[in-house]
């Protein structure tokens, strides 16, 4: 059995050069998709890229392959950003200390477990729908406050107050700057091409890009690091609930201190902008669909009322909204290649071979946007969610399942429930809470048209800063977050750096 076809190749480079072609690799490696099947290669120099794009084709190679379908390749962008394999648990190699912190990770976020931040979740929500009604032109500076305050609570136990912050500014100036450098195209695939990685100084601009990158996260990183041992000395109870506290006061092995705590680093890029991402693709999404907005807030006003804020307990009485949400996943995924997994033996799928060594791609835009599985899979439709479990045509379900957008294997992202769970009540409390609507224009007074494709395409693709106006839908409803302020400051007062 051989490689599955592809795209031609040239001498030494292979497909390389196709890849840098373009801007979006994505849409490029979806196009592929669907002349070459749902199975496709690519090489890239010397090695070799299998790109997966049907539910069938990644249960096969990837869910079904245990830890031989969820190595990491090599990623020499981001061990020159000080996020390799060493320092980062989404580059890590199936190493037996990764294997073993993925398990303390399965624990920690099960979604039982993850349930103990439903209080947090409903705090910091409140405070970003005052943050709404205090200064809405600043809504996506508010989103990415709160999603990382949330991932900040959960790997620290520490909250982020304040985007403003020379912290919080720091850390997303960095991310910023990480995930730009990690697109795929940013820069040459050295990875697959290694005789590039030793470029001089002046052709090689990324080494200096990478290396301040490096020293201003691992400036973030020690000082909430200390931060956190100094709580936890002093005997504060939060700073041993979160992950990070609960590694340490467990025990971690002796010379892996730095393995172990780096984990803390990489579960605030891990959640901060993918939450972040699709919250604010869904505000420009229901400024673009006032039908669809109008739809959901009668299904939430039927439950909820106007006179208290909506809970997690609202939620399951609310089908269209799920299917909302799940529509909105559908069509602007935050990882729409996912993260490369690497195999670690060979596999087969339908006549081919998946070779030991390849790099695989979970083809996640294409496979949501496939015709022959989602009608018209360009328009934005939650309908179609409400007439089968997976928003798919009839039949074409086999094999599907609700968390493509998450990965798969034994990489699937473990903070899908929690992710999940601040998906769902954000959404519910923005829709409760606000209008939003396209912006006007200032010198004519006409609506701004929206554009849904309006995305930056770094690793991962969040929409491009946009305008859209949020307007609380009474004082009642104002009032209603007001009166709830004064409890969720003090819940969160716990999170508090003293
Ligand atoms: C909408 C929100 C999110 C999306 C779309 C998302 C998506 C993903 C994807 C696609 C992967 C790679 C999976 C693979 O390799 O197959 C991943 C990995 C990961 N995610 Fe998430 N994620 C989200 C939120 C979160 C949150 C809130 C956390 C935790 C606070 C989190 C923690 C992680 C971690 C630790 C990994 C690395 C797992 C590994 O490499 O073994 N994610 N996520």
């Amino acid at each position: 059995q051989g490689l599955p076809p592809g795209p031609p190749t040239i001498p030494l480079l292979g497909n390389a050069h196709m890849l840098g072609e373009g801007k979006d690799v994505y849409l490029k490696v979806a196009e592929w998709a669907r002349y070459y099947g749902d199975i496709y290669s690519l090489k890239i120099g010397g090695g070799t890229m299998v790109v997966l794009s049907s539910a069938t084709a990644i249960k096969q190679v990837v869910d079904k392959g245990g830890w031989a379908g969820s190595s990491r390749p090599e990623n020499y962008i981001a061990e020159v950003c000080g996020s390799g394999s060493e320092f980062n648990i989404l580059f890590a190699d199936d190493c037996p200390r990764f294997k073993n912190l993925r398990r303390i990770i399965a624990r920690f976020f099960s979604p039982q477990n993850s349930l103990k931040y439903v209080p947090a979740q409903a705090a910091e929500s409140t405070l970003l729908l005052h943050d709404l009604i205090t200064r809405p032109a600043d809504f996506s500076d508010s989103i990415r406050r709160y999603t990382h305050s949330l991932a900040k609570i959960i790997a620290y136990g520490e909250r982020a107050p304040s985007f403003r912050s020379s912290e919080v500014q720091r850390y997303y100036t960095s991310l910023d700057q990480l995930v730009h450098a990690l697109a795929p195209g940013a820069y040459p695939p050295f990875d697959l091409l290694p005789v590039l990685k030793y470029l001089p100084a002046a052709f090689a601009p990324w080494r200096a890009v990478g290396h301040q990158i490096e020293s201003v996260r691992t400036g973030i990183h020690t000082k909430m690091y200390e931060s956190l041992r100094r709580r936890q000395a002093a005997g504060d109870e939060e700073s041993t609930e979160c992950f990070v506290g609960k590694l340490f006061q467990s025990g971690v092995p002796a010379g892996e201190e730095q393995f172990y705590s780096y984990s803390g680093l990489s579960l605030l890029d891990a959640g901060s902008d993918t939450t972040g991402a699709f919250l604010l693709s869904l505000v420009l999404i229901l400024a673009t669909y006032p039908e669809c907005q109008a739809r959901a807030r009668k299904e939430i006003d039927a439950i909820v009322g106007g006179a208290r804020l909506p809970v997690p307990a609202d939620f399951p009485k609310l089908p269209y909204l799920d299917a909302l949400i799940k529509e909105t996943l559908r069509f602007r995924p935050q990882l729409p290649m996912g993260v490369p997994h690497l195999m670690g033996a060979d596999a087969f799928y339908k006549d081919y071979l998946v070779p030991k060594g390849a790099v695989v791609v979970l083809n996640t835009f294409a496979l949501l946007h496939d015709p022959e599985i989602f009608e018209d899979p360009e328009v934005f439709n939650p309908d179609r969610f409400l007439k089968s479990e997976h928003g798919t045509r009839p039949g074409m379900d086999t094999d599907f399942r609700d968390n493509f957008h998450f990965g798969g294997g034994r990489r699937i992202c473990p903070g899908q429930w929690i992710a999940g769970s601040t998906m769902q009540l954000t959404a519910m409390r923005l829709i409760w809470a606000f209008n939003f609507s396209t912006a006007a224009s200032p010198r004519t007074g006409a609506p701004i048209s929206q554009d849904l494709n309006f995305y930056a395409s770094d690793f991962i693709v969040m929409p491009r800063p946009f305008k859209c106006t949020i307007e609380p839908r009474s004082a009642e409803h104002c009032e209603v977050v007001i009166q709830a302020l004064e409890n969720a400051k003090l819940y969160l007062n716990r999170y508090e750096n003293k």
